[in-house]
């Protein structure tokens, strides 16, 4: 179900203008993303959807229609909508947080709570925590729940305010995969706020990048706002690294990958001159092996200098560039999908790889 902003301004009663004649087009089963710095207007953007609040000028189109014509209570049932410390019912269970939305619709409660169940095992929560109360369960695990009770309705589009900002990064990192993993599942039209670019270029299909006054600055794929920032504030916003940034969007595919030399764990590896992978007997990278090391006996894990960051062949080429830098052997490991090591690459061909396309990366 796509969404249209047709010239829609939003002035507070206090004379704020917090969005401004915005012009904008999501696209039925994408994730949207509107960025950008405090107080630029991206929540009132939002609840103009759900029609939380009303536009001063201009109308707002779901599906074609404009929600004016809707019935608040109506529309609002039919769109899910995730915020931020995931905004459940304290002195409901976690079941009965999620079945809320199935059982205002009109539903039994025996298929709303079966439904709830459903839900949580989804989002990915064990079913016991459904009889816990919310003040019992983790920031992430909240998170979870919140986006478990938005999915309730099974509504075709899914608001989401900011919903992982209160959460530490290693969290929220998870739950954002989550999220991409459920979205390849259900393909939702998600509108999605945050202020945070890293997780824009991530999350989004579209980024919507806005600025303070409620104006639209640019609106594109993650890889045209990094790597064209239409603006000097764009570019400010979407910050120095930008170009290593943009790095995620371009293919490792020129990237030649070299063999490299190994050992096997529980094998005797004699000695030699060089760096070598050791793996497993699955052939899995366990770590490497310094130069010249004398093994006594067999080669343990003890023997071992914890390896960087791996790279799986056909991503994107960050990771590969990645691999090789924290690589203490300074050679990122290269592995299939089942984590069985294919090779090895070096910065420099990472490097050599990424100027043979220039334009992609961007100017820095
Ligand atoms: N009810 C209101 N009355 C008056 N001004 C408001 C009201 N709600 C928001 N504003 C103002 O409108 C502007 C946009 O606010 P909004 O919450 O939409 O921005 P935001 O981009 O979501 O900000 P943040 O990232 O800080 O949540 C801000 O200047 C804010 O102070």
């Amino acid at each position: 179900m796509g969404i249209e902003f047709r010239g829609v301004t939003k002035t507070y009663p206090n004379g704020t203008v917090a969005v401004d004649d915005l012009d904008l087009s999501i696209e039925d089963g994408t994730i949207t993303v509107l960025v950008g710095p405090s107080g630029c207007g991206k929540t009132t953007s939002l609840r103009m959807i759900n029609r939380m609040v009303e536009p001063t000028s201009g109308a707002v189109l779901l599906d074609g229609r404009d929600v004016r014509e809707a019935d608040p209570a109506v529309l609002r049932r039919g769109i899910g909508y995730v915020i931020q410390h995931a905004g459940l019912f304290p002195h409901r269970t976690v079941l009965n947080n999620v079945a809320t939305v199935p059982l205002l619709s009109g539903w039994g409660r025996r298929r709303a709570r079966e439904r709830a169940a459903e839900l949580l095992e989804i989002v990915g929560l064990p079913g016991e925590l459904g009889d816990r109360y919310p003040a019992q369960l983790s920031g992430g695990q909240q998170q979870r729940v919140g986006v478990a009770r938005a999915l309730a309705a099974d509504a075709p589009v899914l608001l989401m305010d900011e919903p992982f900002s209160a959460v530490d990064p290693v969290v929220r990192q998870g739950l954002q995969d989550e999220l991409l993993r459920l979205q390849e599942r259900l393909g939702k039209t998600i509108v999605f706020v945050t202020h945070d670019i890293d997780e824009a270029v991530r999350l989004g299909d579209r980024v919507a990048v806005l600025r303070v006054g409620g104006s639209l600055a640019q609106y594109g794929t993650p890889a045209d706002v990094l790597r064209h920032p239409v603006d000097d504030f764009v570019a400010g916003f979407v910050g120095r690294d930008r170009g290593y940034r943009g790095l995620s969007f371009l293919s490792a595919e020129g990237v030649r990958i070299e063999d490299v030399p190994t050992v096997r764990l529980g094998g005797e590896p004699g000695v030699a001159p060089g760096w070598r992978l050791a793996v497993n007997d699955a052939g899995q990278p366990r770590g490497w092996l310094p130069p010249e090391s004398i093994v006594d006996g067999v080669l343990t894990e003890d023997d071992l200098v914890a390896g960087g960051s791996l790279y799986r062949q056909g991503t994107a080429i960050r990771g590969a560039l990645d691999a090789a830098l924290s690589s203490p052997a300074g050679l990122g490991v290269v592995v299939d999908d089942d984590g069985r090591v294919v090779g090895a690459v070096t910065a420099h061909q990472v490097l050599d790889a990424i100027e043979s396309h220039p334009e992609s990366v961007g100017s820095a």
